[in-house]
């Protein structure tokens, strides 16, 4: 049985007349990086804000391990399980790398940690903080203020407080997007690293990270889902090359 963690169905949303999502249905198994391209205005980051609990479904459902999400608010998504990493609005600026993992890990631990005894709560707040940053690629760095820290490092650190988070489903809406070279590979090295354990659905535009990290793919255009499946199956899907891709090969 494939272990699927996320399951949208049919899902759908609609701003006045336009349908920016218009049936969409996908799986996201854990383990896997389910990629989800498209052209500009195709309907990518609002079905990531369907599943996340930021933008209110029109129509459909969308599935935790087989629990409807649909009435849950984002803080209820992020509780049962679901992080996304957002463009450094998460980030407090004056706090260290380090401090702002520790709040990730608070916000998620509430009360179990809080019955613990302060001494073993504050140690074992400070571990799973420690052990984001590690997991991030930012374990040298936990002292540095978090405005000091490159663009770069400032993904990983979300990446990093998603992680602290708890989260085991991760929505990532283009974590390459403004990067250098550079930057994008130890990125992209991360981001693969996450899936163990996890389900990834990742947005992205850069076409050599898509195809370099996707264990699936699915392609959207005008709110509808137009191809699904593997890398070298979307690659070879004639309607994708016309519609999105290009005669070219994509790379
Ligand atoms: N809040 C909104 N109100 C009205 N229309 C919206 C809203 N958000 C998105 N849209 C429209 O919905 C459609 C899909 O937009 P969306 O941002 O989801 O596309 P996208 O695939 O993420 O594009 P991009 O790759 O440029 O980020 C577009 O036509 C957009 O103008």
């Amino acid at each position: 049985m494939p272990d699927i963690a996320l399951r949208a169905e049919n899902l759908e949303r609609r701003f006045g007349g336009l349908r920016a999502v218009a049936g969409v249905s996908l799986d996201v198994r854990r383990g896997e990086i389910h990629a989800v391209i498209g052209p500009n205005g195709a309907g990518k980051s609002t079905l990531i804000n369907l599943l996340s609990g930021d933008l209110a479904v029109t129509a459909g459902d969308i599935l935790l391990d087989g629990r409807s999400l649909r009435r849950l608010g984002p803080d209820r998504r992020g509780r049962l399980g679901i992080g996304r990493a957002y463009q450094k609005t998460t980030i407090f600026g004056a706090s260290s790398a380090f401090e702002n993992a520790r709040l990730a890990v608070q916000a998620r631990a509430g009360r179990p940690l809080a019955l613990w005894p302060r001494r073993r709560a504050e140690q074992a707040t400070d571990g799973l903080a420690e052990a984001a940053l590690a997991a991030a690629g930012l374990a040298a760095r936990g002292g540095i203020r978090a405005d000091r820290l490159s663009h770069g490092e400032q993904r990983q650190l979300e990446i990093a407080m998603v992680v602290a988070g708890g989260a085991h489903v991760l929505l990532l809406d283009e974590p390459l997007a403004g990067m250098g070279t550079e930057e994008a590979r130890t990125i992209t090295a991360l981001i693969r690293s996450l899936k163990a354990g996890r389900a990834v659905l990742l947005v992205e535009h850069d076409m050599d990270a898509v195809f370099a990290l996707a264990d699936r793919l699915t392609v959207m255009a005008d709110g509808r889902v137009i191809a699904s499946g593997s890398p070298q199956e979307v690659r070879r899907d004639q309607h994708v090359r016309t519609a999105y891709l290009g005669h070219g090969d994509p790379g």
